[in-house]
């Protein structure tokens, strides 16, 4: 999740509620900033289903520039046989076959590579230096007498740092292509022997400032995605995952069981669901004020994540009602995580304003996740189990009534 760390998950939760109690300063808007910038510069903090939607619309990108790409560049056959003397057309003709085979390449690599991350990068990093490698290649096989007579190839490392800014890419990646493309045009220049000319520095300067515009437009872009996917993933107040994507989760959870099944392995990894609902939260409002409840949901929301592993997942259900995935732990294993979590909630000392103690207990229901069944019939028997705890006094935990194996 994108909160794995619990420090995170704090920090996010006291931004949330200093943002629904005050204006925002300039020094937040500062800390927002740099956090924002932090997100973008990298993918070392995103979370694992974030680099998820991240690849699937990064290929789209790829899709759709791949395919403009492969149709330019053989109509410039025509360009090139117009301006180029005629011994000199095989090489441009040469590179572009290998281009356009290169671009079809990468277009069926983007287009099979559904959920294949890596791939789906590398097709990206691919469209971007097939390209650059036709001009490269063009550059040292031709005579460097004959390279004025190239048309419309001098603005490749032009086109090439422009369509940086069409990818989400992060800015290392956008910085580490801008510079390369620098490079080749510093190459180009060397060859044509406009280097350090003023035609020559003013080219250079012109697509440096092109490579900080699009840095700029790779932030705002995927600054922007993160905030789409965190509002439609996550619950803007306590930041664990929100209801739609626990149900997504329990989907994918299934998917991979059926999937290690699939694959010769004898025992299906076995998968737990925990429902927990805080006990009379209602006089936890009705006595310190709905601020102090939601403060109170936030300290819970981040014992829960301490208590459970980084791969488990942990999301609030709605109201006061919080749901745990607990991925390859069995029945026995999760009643004794379910135990360890009531515990530490009735001996952890939830605060209110000005730190005064709240006292605060969880009633929780456990079950199994069957492999086939829909996940709705599994959150059904937990809250059932749920239920029963609060009917048998609340602060406990009760194991639901698990359906008889076909
Ligand atoms: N502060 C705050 N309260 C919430 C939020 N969402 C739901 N609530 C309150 O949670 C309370 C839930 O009350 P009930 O469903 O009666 O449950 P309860 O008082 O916890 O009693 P039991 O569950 O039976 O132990 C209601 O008063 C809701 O208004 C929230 O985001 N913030």
């Amino acid at each position: 999740m994108l909160f794995s760390k619990s420090r995170e998950l704090r920090e996010y939760q006291n931004r949330r509620l200093d943002e629904l109690a005050e204006p925002p300063e300039v020094g937040h808007e500062l800390f927002v900033g740099l956090s924002a910038l932090r997100d973008t510069l990298s993918s070392r903090y995103h979370s694992r289903d974030f680099t998820f939607a991240h690849a699937r619309y990064l290929r789209s990108r790829v899709l759709a520039l791949g395919l403009i790409f492969a149709l330019l560049s053989p109509l410039w056959i025509v360009v090139d046989s117009l301006m180029l003397p005629t011994e000199l057309l095989g090489y441009t003709l040469l590179g572009r076959v290998i281009l356009l085979l290169g671009l079809v390449g990468v277009l069926a690599l983007a287009y099979f590579s559904r959920e294949r991350i890596r791939h789906i990068r590398f097709s990206a990093g691919m469209l971007l230096a097939l390209p650059a490698g036709f001009y490269l290649l063009v550059l040292s096989m031709l005579p460097p007498d004959q390279v004025h007579g190239l048309v419309g190839y001098g603005f490749i490392p032009f086109l090439l740092v422009a369509a940086l800014s069409v990818f989400p890419f992060t800015l290392l990646e956008s910085l580490a292509a801008g510079l390369a493309m620098l490079g080749l045009l510093a190459f180009s220049q060397t060859v044509d022997g406009s280097w350090l000319t003023g035609h020559g520095v003013e080219s250079i300067w012109l697509l440096s400032s092109l490579l900080i515009v699009s840095l700029a437009a790779n932030h705002f872009q995927l600054s922007l995605l993160l905030r789409l996917y965190r509002q439609a993933t996550h619950d803007p107040l306590t930041g664990l995952f929100n209801r739609g994507a626990l149900e997504v989760h329990l989907e994918k959870v299934q998917a991979w069981q059926r999937d290690t099944e699939g694959r010769g392995s004898l025992v299906c990894v076995p998968c737990s669901l925990l429902m927990l609902d805080l006990d009379h939260f209602k006089h936890i409002n009705d006595s310190y004020g709905h601020s102090v409840g939601d403060g109170v949901l936030c300290q819970f929301a981040e014992l829960l994540v301490r208590q459970t592993r980084r791969h488990d997942c942990v999301a609030r259900y709605g109201g006061e009602e919080f749901v745990i995935i607990l991925v390859g732990s069995g029945q026995a294993r999760a009643l004794e995580v379910a135990e360890r979590i009531r515990y530490a909630v009735e001996k952890t000392e939830f605060t209110g304003h000005d730190d005064e103690p709240i006292p605060v207990t969880t009633s929780i229901g456990v079950t199994h996740l069957q492999q086939d069944e829909p996940p709705q019939e599994a959150l059904k028997r937990a809250d059932e189990a749920l239920y029963q705890a609060k009917r048998e006094g609340r602060n406990q935990v009760i194991s639901a009534v698990e359906p008889a194996l076909p």
